[in-house]
């Protein structure tokens, strides 16, 4: 049976969930996809770190039964302080490294960085950050290449819903003329209360404690995590290299809560629609902005958290893909896809992901 040590880098919401699905259905996940998982390091801010590489790996369930703010690895065997990163990430035998520490869409920093000293010791990663993903896509992808490793992102546009792949693996034979989506499960979900009659900023506070929201919720407000997200699904879809000026952004501090209610009255619906498209000359036009959409308009009916993208093709028109956009349980599923990912890589190197890539290159 094979078996992939993990790392995971960041133990808030989303990789604690991943915890959670490894601890509770780890082996019903062994029986239905042929490899085990053991966790061998976590680090994370505030916890510390911690490393056990020999039986089971870290016992994972104690860890889970403590509240997430009061967790100290110090006190534990194999426990530190210190989120001893790039120690870990380069020196501890691990396989896969799962990186979900905090997106940060100025520079992607510091996972960039836990991204590259995985790249560099040769290990896979799976990361539900958008930061290095959209501002360093092309070059970490080459990176991982060049190392003969995997680097999957499937998390970062629509959490769990497997749009990444779709794109990627059933759009094969059409052209994607562009696409346009609500891709940020925060600002929906806000949308949707301040409908419905709460102000915007307690929308935001339930936004956050459902663990929707970016630890600093400006990003889905003012639309800097959609702007992300288009970057990183234009550059998959449309094989653009856009950077954050290549994709103005307007966000919901445009609106008051008057205009939100005032829409839902006359038949309309704001939504914060990210968008893309080729144009005729091939380049790429992107944008982030609220737009109130008529009712009957596909996006228009995307509520709470669930977000939609359609992507416009030439054979197949208008094709739509909607789904779970945030929650910790959905994102941890998609770090749990692309461990599958990995494994169907590495275990069939005629996968469809090699060939297509291969077609790519
Ligand atoms: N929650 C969601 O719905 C969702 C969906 C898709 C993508 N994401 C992305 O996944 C990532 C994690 O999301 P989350 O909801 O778990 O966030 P979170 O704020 O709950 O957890 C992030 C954790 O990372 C830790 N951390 C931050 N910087 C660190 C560092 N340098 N070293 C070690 N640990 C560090 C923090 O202490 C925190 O515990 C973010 O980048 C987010 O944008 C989240
Ligand atoms: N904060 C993001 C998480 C998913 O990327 C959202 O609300 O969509």
């Amino acid at each position: 049976m094979t078996r992939y040590d993990l790392a995971l880098i960041g133990f808030g919401g989303v990789n604690r969930a991943l915890a959670e699905l490894i601890a509770e259905r780890g082996d019903t996940l062994e029986a239905e996809l042929g490899f085990a998982l053991r966790v061998v390091a976590i680090t994370d801010l505030r916890a510390g770190s911690l490393v056990r590489t020999d039986g089971a790996g870290i016992d994972l369930a104690p860890l889970l039964a403590v509240e997430p703010g009061e967790l100290d690895f110090s006190m534990l065997a194999g426990g530190s302080p210190d989120p001893r990163n790039e120690w870990i990430i380069r020196e501890v035998p691990a396989d896969i490294v799962a990186e979900a520490t905090f997106t940060n869409p100025v520079d992607g920093e510091p996972a960039l960085s836990h991204v590259r000293w995985a790249v560099e010791a040769g290990k896979h990663v799976c990361t539900t950050n958008k930061g290095p993903v959209a501002l360093h896509g092309g070059a970490l992808k080459e990176l991982a290449r060049r190392h003969g490793v995997r680097f999957e992102f499937e998390g970062t546009v629509m959490s769990g819903t497997p749009v990444l792949r779709t794109a990627r693996r059933m759009f094969g034979g059409l052209a994607v003329h562009g696409f346009e989506g609500v891709m940020n499960g925060t600002s929906n979900y806000v949308l949707g209360r301040v409908e419905s009659g709460l102000s915007f900023a307690d929308a935001v506070a339930e936004a956050q404690a459902l663990g929707y929201a970016e630890a600093d919720p400006t990003a889905d407000i003012e639309g800097h995590d959609v702007q992300l997200k288009v970057m990183i699904l234009a550059g998959e879809v449309l094989g653009a290299d856009l950077s954050r000026a290549d994709v103005p952004c307007t966000g919901l501090s445009a609106l008051t809560a008057d205009d939100v209610r005032r829409a839902a009255a006359e038949g309309l619906r704001w939504k914060l629609v990210g968008s893309a498209s080729r144009r005729p000359d091939g380049t790429v036009e992107a944008r982030v902005a609220p737009v109130a959409l008529p009712t009957e308009h596909a996006l228009a009916g995307v509520s709470g958290p669930v977000n939609a993208v359609a992507f416009h093709t030439d054979l197949l028109g208008t094709v739509t893909v909607a789904g779970p956009g945030a929650g910790r349980v959905e994102t941890a599923y998609a770090l749990l896809s692309d461990v599958i990912g990995i494994h169907e890589h590495t275990t069939s190197p005629a996968s469809v992901d090699t060939l297509l890539e291969a077609g790519r290159a």
